[in-house]
């Protein structure tokens, strides 16, 4: 109780730290998403990695409409109906910071996953997974000596949604799990915020508005432009199906056997329900903004470097999940103008026994002023306001500067490690970045080449060293467009303008040299 009393009040220092914005939102408030809340989506968001998916498509594992992969080649949550088990994600938090992102495998749950990559280092730790553990997981979880273990309150890890004549194990599993719970010293709890006000608009509002689909809206002004809403729609059903029971008879047959009959009467089942559904609206609204689009995706744009192997960039399902758990990041930020997420991952050479590939977790971190600052200890302001001083610049940390010095593994130079920043990294985060060993830069490209006032982003456009994958059309063309197309043309006259740029900029360099 006293950890969650701690967390409450943290939480409402930081919305008392919200400021009112510059950019006219409806509120004149800008919501910021809760550091609960921002745990809670990414442990849901880490069920749904797509590498272990796409090692068991290419393993030829489907098992039709009930095994892991659906219709749609899509990781569907829902593992082989004699194992009951259920793909589970889970955030590992030290400090309130985040030390590991983990999903379980075809072997291990992310439980096991967590004791095996993280052992007596959990001491401590808060753990927020997208299921409910199992008795096999939370015993080791508690030996390890854990703070608090928050979970998502619908169908276990376990399953409770199956057969009368195979759910009995899952039955005196969950009666395991509650025993283990009453003499554990860990708080085992369901630890769902309300979101705070507007926070639903605000982040609906600003994926709309993002790099990537404003990027889409001009590269293809025929595009469809409800495909954004379309997308959307789309993920919404998806991560319902997925996250939510729909049933509300069921779900409280599951909250009973979990041991949360507490949560079984009204208002509180309404009120948990209706902060779920809140909670997977928000999360489908993040996810529908880097989306799957036609032939959108992370490419590097120097045709010379597309063949080199060490140069070669990650699946396009791959290198979009991690750019929405950057968008998720951003959402923290207390810049009151530019939200700015960045998230580190690195790939072994060979292949973990966790759900995420050969990946695994670096760093993450968003634009925010100096750790234990407190709100007017520093300047906000933008480069609109003359007096320079009283600019936000020369204070507020970026987003790569935050997952890079509060990173929880080394960077290894033999590794590929590789960042997702949902913005252009500025000139003052490049040279960190290369500077760091970080092999591959994964961004949106809207600044890129800018001199503002106080913060320039002229050195990301000449790199070299590090590979960088934008967010544009696919440029090798492979894509059948029509050459009369609009997307190609505008494609066309984008590269000759860049060309032409640099041209320019050469020239002036040289005048300025001699
Ligand atoms: O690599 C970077 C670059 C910038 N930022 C953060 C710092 C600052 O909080 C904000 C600056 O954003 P921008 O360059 O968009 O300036 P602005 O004044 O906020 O907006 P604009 O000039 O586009 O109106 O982004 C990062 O976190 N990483």
């Amino acid at each position: 109780m006293k950890e969650a009393g701690q967390m409450q009040s943290l939480e409402s220092a930081e919305a008392r730290r919200s400021v009112s914005t510059q950019t006219g939102s409806m509120t004149g408030q800008i919501p910021r998403l809760s550091k609960v809340n921002l745990f809670t989506l990414l442990s849901l968001w880490m069920e749904l990695f797509p590498a272990e998916a796409q090692r068991q498509k290419s393993q030829g594992s489907a098992e039709g409409s009930d095994g892991p992969i659906n219709g749609r080649g899509e990781f569907s949550g829902v593992q082989s109906k004699s194992k009951q088990v259920k793909r589970t994600g889970l955030v590992v938090v030290k400090n309130m910071k985040i030390v590991g992102l983990h999903c379980s495998s075809e072997d291990l749950h992310a439980g096991q996953i967590a004791v095996i990559k993280h052992g007596s280092k959990l001491k401590n730790c808060d753990l927020y997974f997208s299921r409910k553990p199992c008795s096999a997981c939370l015993k080791m979880i508690v030996n390890a000596g854990v703070n608090r273990i928050s979970y998502w309150p619908a169908d276990p890890e376990i399953s409770l949604l199956t057969e009368a004549s195979s759910s009995e194990d899952a039955k005196l599993d969950a009666k395991a799990v509650e025993r283990l719970k009453s003499n554990s010293r860990a708080h085992v709890c369901v630890l769902l915020q309300p979101l705070v006000c507007y926070m639903v608009q605000f982040v609906e509002e600003t994926s709309y508005k993002c790099d990537f689909i404003q990027k889409i809206a001009k590269i293809l002004p025929d595009a469809n432009i409800d495909f954004y809403s379309e997308c959307k729609q789309e993920r919404i059903k998806e991560y319902e199906m997925l996250f939510l029971v729909s049933n509300e008879d069921m779900h409280k047959q599951i909250l009973m056997t979990m041991g949360l009959e507490n949560l079984c009467e009204n208002p509180y089942f309404s009120n948990l329900r209706q902060n779920m559904k809140d909670l997977v609206l928000l999360l489908a609204t993040v996810a529908s903004s880097v989306p799957n689009y036609k032939h959108f995706g992370f490419y590097c744009s120097n045709p010379e470097q597309i063949n080199e192997t060490h140069n070669q960039s990650l699946p396009q399902e791959i290198a979009r999940h991690c750019m929405v758990q950057a968008r998720l990041l951003a959402y923290r930020t207390e810049d009151h103008k530019t939200g700015v997420g960045a998230v580190i991952w690195a790939e072994r050479k060979s292949k973990s026994c966790d759900g995420t590939g050969a990946m695994y977790f670096i760093g993450c971190g968003y634009n925010a002023f100096p750790v234990g600052s407190e709100y007017a200890d520093f300047p906000h302001m933008d480069d609109k306001q003359k007096d320079r001083e009283i600019r936000k610049f020369r204070y507020i940390i970026h987003a790569e500067q935050n997952a890079l010095t509060f990173r929880c593994q080394e960077i290894k130079p033999e590794e590929r490690t590789m960042i997702f920043v949902t913005k252009c990294p500025c000139d003052e985060c490049v040279p960190l970045i290369k500077g760091a060993g970080i092999k591959q830069i994964y961004a949106g490209d809207v600044d890129v080449g800018k001199k503002k006032a106080d913060i320039s982003y002229m050195r990301f456009g000449e790199l070299e060293g590090v590979s960088k994958f934008t967010w544009q059309l696919n440029p090798s063309g492979a894509y059948g467009l029509e050459q009369n197309e609009p997307g190609r043309r505008e494609i066309k006259i984008i590269r000759k303008e860049k060309q032409k740029k640099k041209k320019i900029q050469r020239k002036e360099i040289r005048t300025i040299l001699h």
